[in-house]
């Protein structure tokens, strides 16, 4: 098998969830050639090759180790290993692999603060297993790269394909930049989770990188409200008038380009998004519902804040189609390729 030399560092991908679709999206683009030359992939290389023979994929998972060159060659998978802690049925969950899913995020993180990686990308996976598997706090990936970097706050991005490559948003449209104040909430715990302090430290995250990783010299950001109507004038809640508002004037004391809070029913429509270059969403269901109607599938997922570069699909595990060969690694292509970009960007 031939080894590349010189090449860049690798773009390390995490496989996800064993029994959800991420292994065959990354073997999918893997065999179609739509990976970026240095990538990747973390994972167990016995259960990547199963998944390739059964789907009928050509592809050969070669096992390399962090730090070491990686194998090229047609078809050729580099994977860095991590063991199964069980035998794994696509489709069928096991709280028994949670373990073998974060170890495969601690060697990608690992990786990219040993400058053995350029940059992580991260199949879905499934959060629900993680907690029944014994990791009774985890709510994410978001959150936990939150806390395995010690960084206070990061704020999850989602973008759509052309809006990640313009660096004005065209006019509106279906090309949608949303950031989230809140993630992974119930949304009984929403409304605390909405404080001035946090407004304020993700909007100063999100401009900062809108400015320096997307090239938006002096991005233009619209908040929603979080009540129906924005509160209308405090009659159907109190948030935007207490903290919201006085959030987003400190915040435009400060020279930041904000607007807002609006209705959020209105300001996702053409006219609205017109003039400006992000939407920050107060939780996670009012603007990542918005953002899959415009481009689920051809969007993908950043985490801003972080001392790496960390990309993501929009989709999650599937397991109604895992194993079948059908989903699309369409998202996985995109949130690659943009891993790829920032990474080279930094490296500048
Ligand atoms: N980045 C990540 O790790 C993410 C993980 N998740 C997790 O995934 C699990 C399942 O979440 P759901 O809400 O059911 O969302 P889901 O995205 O897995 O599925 C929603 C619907 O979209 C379809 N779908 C998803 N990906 C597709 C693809 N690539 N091609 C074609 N169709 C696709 C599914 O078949 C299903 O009908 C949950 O545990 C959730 O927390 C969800 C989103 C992101
Ligand atoms: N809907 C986005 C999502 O659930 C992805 O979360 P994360 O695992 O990237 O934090």
């Amino acid at each position: 098998m031939a080894e590349s030399t010189d090449a860049p560092l690798p773009v390390a991908i995490t496989t996800g969830e064993p029994a959800g679709i991420g292994p065959e999206l990354t073997l999918s683009l893997a065999a179609d050639a739509a990976l970026p030359a240095a990538s990747v992939a973390v994972g167990d290389p016995a259960m990547l090759a199963e998944r390739a023979t059964a789907l009928g994929l050509e592809v050969t998972p070669v096992v390399c180790r962090p730090g070491e060159p990686l194998p090229a060659g047609p078809g050729v998978l580099p994977v860095w290993p991590v063991a199964l802690r069980a035998p794994c049925t696509p489709g069928v969950l096991d709280p028994a692999n949670a373990g073998y899913v974060i170890a495969t995020l601690q060697a990608a993180v690992a990786a990219c603060r040993a400058g053995q990686a350029a940059a992580m990308t991260t199949a879905p996976l499934h959060k629900g297993v993680i907690i029944d598997g014994g990791f009774s706090g985890f709510t994410g990936h978001t959150e936990w790269l939150r806390d395995a970097c010690g960084v206070h706050e990061v704020v999850m991005l989602l973008a759509t394909d052309r809006a990640l490559h313009a660096s004005r948003a065209d006019g509106g449209g279906a090309d949608l930049r949303v950031a989230l104040v809140t993630t992974h909430l119930p949304l009984r715990e929403v409304a605390d989770a909405v404080t001035a302090e946090r407004i304020q430290r993700v909007a100063r995250i999100l401009a900062h990188d809108l400015r320096d990783q997307f090239g938006i010299a002096a991005p233009r950001i619209a908040v929603c409200g979080l009540n129906p109507h924005a509160g209308e004038g405090g009659h159907l809640g109190r948030e935007e008038l207490d903290v919201v508002i006085p959030a987003l004037d400190a915040l435009r004391a400060e020279g930041l380009d904000i607007r807002g809070p609006y209705p959020a029913d209105t300001l996702f429509t053409p006219r609205h998004l017109a003039g400006v270059d992000a939407v920050l969403a107060m939780y996670h269901d009012q603007g990542l519902a918005v953002l899959k109607y415009a481009g689920f599938g051809n969007a993908a997922n950043i985490t801003l804040g972080l001392p790496l570069v960390r990309t993501s699909v929009d989709h999650g595990t599937a397991l109604d189609l895992a194993g079948k060969g059908v989903a699309s690694p369409s998202s996985l292509g995109v949130a690659v390729a943009l891993a790829r970009r920032l990474a080279d960007q930094r490296a500048g």
